[in-house]
C-alpha cells in the first residue's frame, strides 16, 4: 500500500479529519448484532442512551437484487438520539457503492463494513473476516468504496485470521488511509471465533500506534469494567453487545445516570419494546422478539430457567407480557444480576 509519509498529527488535525466521531453522543456504543439489533431494537436502545447504534449485518448483494427483506434491514427509526450506521457486508466492492445511496435515503449517519465475520459461509466468499488476509488489498477495496460514495465510512475488525497471523495493525492503517472514520476492533481472531478473551492489550497497543479513531469490544459485562477498558486502553469509545442483552440499563449505568432502582423497569422495557415491534412485524416475529428479550433480562435471577422453558411455549403477546408481568415483579426487590466477562453467553455471531 503506497501509504502517504505524514507529519504528526496535532489534536486539531485529528478533529478535521474524523469528523464523525465528534458527533456521537457518548462513548459507550452498542455493537451490531444479527438477528438482535434491527429497527426496533436500536431504536430501544437508543432510548436507554447507547451512544452510538449500528444494524445487523446487511448483505450489500442482497440490497443490489432488491430484496424487500434485506431492504427492510435498512430502515432508521425516526429522530435518533445520535448516530446511526448500516452495516454491510459483501466481496464485491462495487456493490456498497451500487447501495450506499440507498442507504443514505433511509437516514443512515455511516455506513460500517464487516471485517470481523468468521462465519464459514462468508468467508469463503472472501467477505468478513477473510478480507483482513491482504491488507493491501483491503486497503484498495475499501478506498474504491470510499472514493465513490457520500456517506462516511467505518469498519469493524477483528485482530487477525489468527494467532500467527495478527494483521490488526497494517489493516487499521489500511482503513485509515482509505479515509475511513474509525475502526471497531472485536478483540480476538477469526480462528479464536468466541473462545478465550478479547486481547484489550493488543487493542491498546493499536490504539497507542495510530491516529484514526479506535472503538474497543469484547467482554464487557459491567459498566464497571466499560469504564476502566475505556480510560486504560486509551480507546475513543467501546463498544458492547452481549452484555447489553441481559443489561440494556448498562449504558446508563456507564453514565451515571441509573439510579438505586432499574428504571425504565425490565416490565417496561418489554412494553415499550411491544409497542415498537407491534407496527413493524408480524404477530410470529413480534412474539419471538419480545420472548428474547424477556429471558435475556430474566437471566441471572432465580427461577430464570423455569421463566425461559414457559416462555418459548407462549404463542402469543399477551400471554408474554402477562407472564413478564408476574417473573419480573416477582424479583423487583432482590440484587441484579452481575456477570463476569468469562462467563459463556451466545458464543456465536457475525462478527
Ligand atoms: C448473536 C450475535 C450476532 C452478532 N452479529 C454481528 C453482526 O451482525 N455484525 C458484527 O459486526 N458483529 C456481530 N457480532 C459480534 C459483536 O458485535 C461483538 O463483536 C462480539 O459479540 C463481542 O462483543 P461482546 O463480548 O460485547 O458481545 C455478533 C455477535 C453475536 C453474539
Amino acid at each position: 500500500m503506497n501509504a502517504p509519509i505524514q507529519k504528526p498529527m496535532t489534536m486539531a488535525d485529528t478533529d478535521t479529519a474524523y469528523p464523525l466521531i465528534q458527533r456521537m453522543r457518548n462513548p459507550f456504543w452498542m455493537a451490531p448484532m444479527s438477528g438482535i439489533t434491527d429497527l426496533c431494537y436500536r431504536q430501544l436502545l437508543d432510548e436507554m442512551d447507547a451512544g452510538v447504534l449500528i444494524s445487523e449485518l446487511v448483505s450489500a448483494k442482497g440490497l443490489v437484487f432488491s430484496s424487500d427483506r434485506t431492504f427492510k434491514m435498512i430502515r432508521v427509526h425516526e429522530n435518533p438520539g445520535t448516530l446511526v450506521g448500516i452495516q454491510l457486508f459483501g466481496e464485491d466492492a462495487d456493490d456498497y457503492v451500487r447501495v450506499a445511496p440507498s442507504v443514505q435515503q433511509q437516514g443512515a449517519d455511516f455506513i460500517d463494513i464487516n471485517l470481523g465475520c468468521p462465519v464459514k459461509k462468508v468467508v469463503k466468499k472472501g467477505c468478513g473476516a477473510a478480507l483482513m488476509r491482504d491488507p493491501e488489498k483491503l486497503h484498495a477495496f475499501l478506498k474504491h468504496i470510499r472514493s465513490n460514495i457520500d456517506l462516511p465510512l467505518t469498519v469493524k475488525m477483528r485482530t487477525g485470521w489468527s494467532h500467527d497471523e495478527l494483521t490488526i495493525h497494517e489493516c487499521v492503517d489500511a482503513a485509515k488511509h482509505a479515509g475511513c472514520q474509525w475502526v471497531a476492533i472485536h478483540g480476538r481472531t477469526r480462528v479464536q471465533g468466541y473462545g478465550g478473551l478479547a486481547d484489550w492489550e493488543l487493542i491498546a497497543d493499536v490504539k497507542r500506534k495510530t491516529d484514526i479513531p479506535i472503538i474497543g469490544n469484547g467482554d464487557i459485562r459491567s459498566a464497571d469494567r466499560a469504564r476502566t477498558l475505556l480510560e486504560e486502553s486509551g480507546v475513543d469509545a467501546v463498544m458492547i453487545g452481549r452484555g447489553a442483552l441481559r443489561d440494556p440499563w448498562i449504558f446508563k449505568e456507564c453514565l451515571g445516570t441509573l439510579g438505586e432502582t432499574l428504571s425504565p423497569t425490565p416490565l417496561e422495557l418489554l412494553e415499550r419494546f411491544h409497542q415498537l415491534l407491534h407496527p413493524v412485524y408480524d404477530t410470529r416475529r413480534t412474539v419471538l422478539y419480545l420472548r428474547k428479550l424477556a429471558v435475556w433480562m430474566a437471566y441471572g435471577y432465580p427461577g430464570a430457567a423455569a421463566f425461559r422453558g414457559m416462555m418459548f411455549q407462549l404463542p402469543a403477546v399477551k400471554e408474554v407480557l402477562k407472564e413478564g408481568a408476574v417473573f419480573f415483579r416477582g424479583v423487583a426487590g432482590l440484587p441484579r444480576p452481575r456477570f463476569d466477562e468469562a462467563e459463556a453467553f451466545m458464543m456465536g455471531g457475525h462478527g
